[in-house]
């Protein structure tokens, strides 16, 4: 069996959105088709990848070094040494020939979009869900039903206003989620203190409420927002410093009781574990938010879940950014504390199988080979037809 084709495309995710630091107006992401040689129903089974959201589609790299690197493999040094399947691990090696450590900007992201497409090949080659597939392979062979979903939205937006916010808020709660999240820090302080009190009108308490600063604020700022948001008890306090910034983290942690999330923009296993020795991020009570589909993928991702755990986190910790199905496969078959969930923004680029309904906050899977993508009506036709396939 072989890989026959790649195939990359750029699409844009664009909106009047914004958070703290950046707006969308101009917002790419990558698509990726992996097509091979196997046969499923009278068709070739292709996996497809996209690289999530915020960090621009990664063309350049792709196909100046990392594409042509697959393409110039030998077929037979990509797949499993038994013949039957895509090896993931030694397409990742393939990728990374030639690649100084460190440095892992926006070159994670090229290597993720990649990674998930071929998961989801590999699992529909093996006629599996991905979560199952995981479950068997590197778990105990059980894998959670349902996965925890939070609704991520509450941006800053154009001529927006408290009233507007709670109807959203109240939309995702009709959707069937519990927990929502909202922007902070792209407005002065007492104005976020007056928009999250408008949103706990609509949730009722402060655990229903994730707040995400997307690394805005220095230290004086991200514990004046604590001071003042510490009578909530909010659900979580996202990414207050700048991701890089552990002190500014490890600094917060000494003040603010609630849980902290971080890790969205840390992209491989050893910014992970300097977070988790140097951020102050407690094992009891914070989240851990790495996304995969911008840090080298699930190949990659598996490492990052082996050096928090020797920092003493566990799985449950983890609950990806990026809102897409194969952190929902990862959070189901490898026990992740849950993942993040867009009901209303990055459309298509987001959202989980068509007829399965948010309950109670959790939401079920497909039980459809691979990641689910075909079970996304809207975004599986905008992948097929970005990449031709
Ligand atoms: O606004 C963004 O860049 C997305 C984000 O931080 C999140 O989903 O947590
Ligand atoms: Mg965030």
């Amino acid at each position: 069996m072989k890989i026959v084709d790649i195939r990359e495309a750029v699409v844009s995710i664009s909106s009047p959105i914004r958070n703290a630091f950046i707006d969308f107006s101009k917002m790419t992401a990558s698509v990726v088709a992996v097509v091979t040689d196997q046969v499923k129903d009278g068709k070739p089974v292709v996996g497809y990848g996209f690289n999530s959201n915020g960090r621009y589609a990664a063309s350049g790299l792709l196909n100046e070094r990392f594409l042509p690197r697959l393409r110039e493999a030998a077929p037979e040094s990509l797949i499993r040494d038994d013949g039957t399947n895509l090896d993931p691990h030694k397409i990742w090696a393939t990728m990374m020939v030639n690649e100084k450590p460190g440095g892992h900007g926006e070159r994670s992201v090229a290597v993720g979009v990649v990674d998930m497409a071929v998961w989801d090949a590999v699992a529909k080659i093996n006629g599996v869900p991905l979560y199952k597939h995981l479950a068997d392979t590197y778990g105990d062979g059980t894998h959670d039903d349902s996965v925890f979903v939070y609704a991520a939205g509450g941006y800053y937006y154009p001529g927006k206003d408290d009233s507007q916010l709670q109807d959203e808020m109240r939309r995702y709660r009709a959707m069937g989620y519990e927990v929502v999240k909202m922007k902070i820090g792209g407005a002065p302080l007492d104005e976020d203190i007056r928009r999250i009190e408008a949103v706990l009108e609509v949730v009722g308490e402060g655990k229903y409420l994730a707040v995400d600063a997307n690394g805005r604020f220095d230290l004086e700022t991200a514990l004046a927002y604590a001071e003042a948001m510490k009578p909530y008890n909010l659900f979580w306090y996202e990414e207050a410093g700048d991701p890089l910034d552990y002190h500014i983290q490890n600094e917060l942690s000494k003040v603010y009781p609630g849980p902290m999330a971080t890790g969205e923009n840390l992209f491989s296993h050893q910014d992970a574990r300097n977070l988790a020795r140097y951020g102050g991020m407690r094992p009891d009570r914070d989240w851990l938010q790495f996304d995969c589909a911008l840090s080298y993928g699930l190949v990659e991702y598996m490492r990052t879940l082996e050096a928090i755990g020797k920092e003493g986190f566990s799985s449950r910790n983890c609950v990806p950014h990026g809102g897409h199905q194969l952190s929902l496969n990862i959070a189901a078959g490898l026990k992740l504390g849950g993942n993040e969930s867009y009901p209303e923004v990055f459309k298509p680029f987001c959202g989980f199988a068509d007829g399965i309904k948010v309950e109670n906050g959790r939401v079920g899977l497909p039980d459809a080979p691979g990641i689910g993508f075909e079970q996304n009506s809207a975004l599986i036709k905008a992948m097929r037809d970005a990449t031709n396939t």
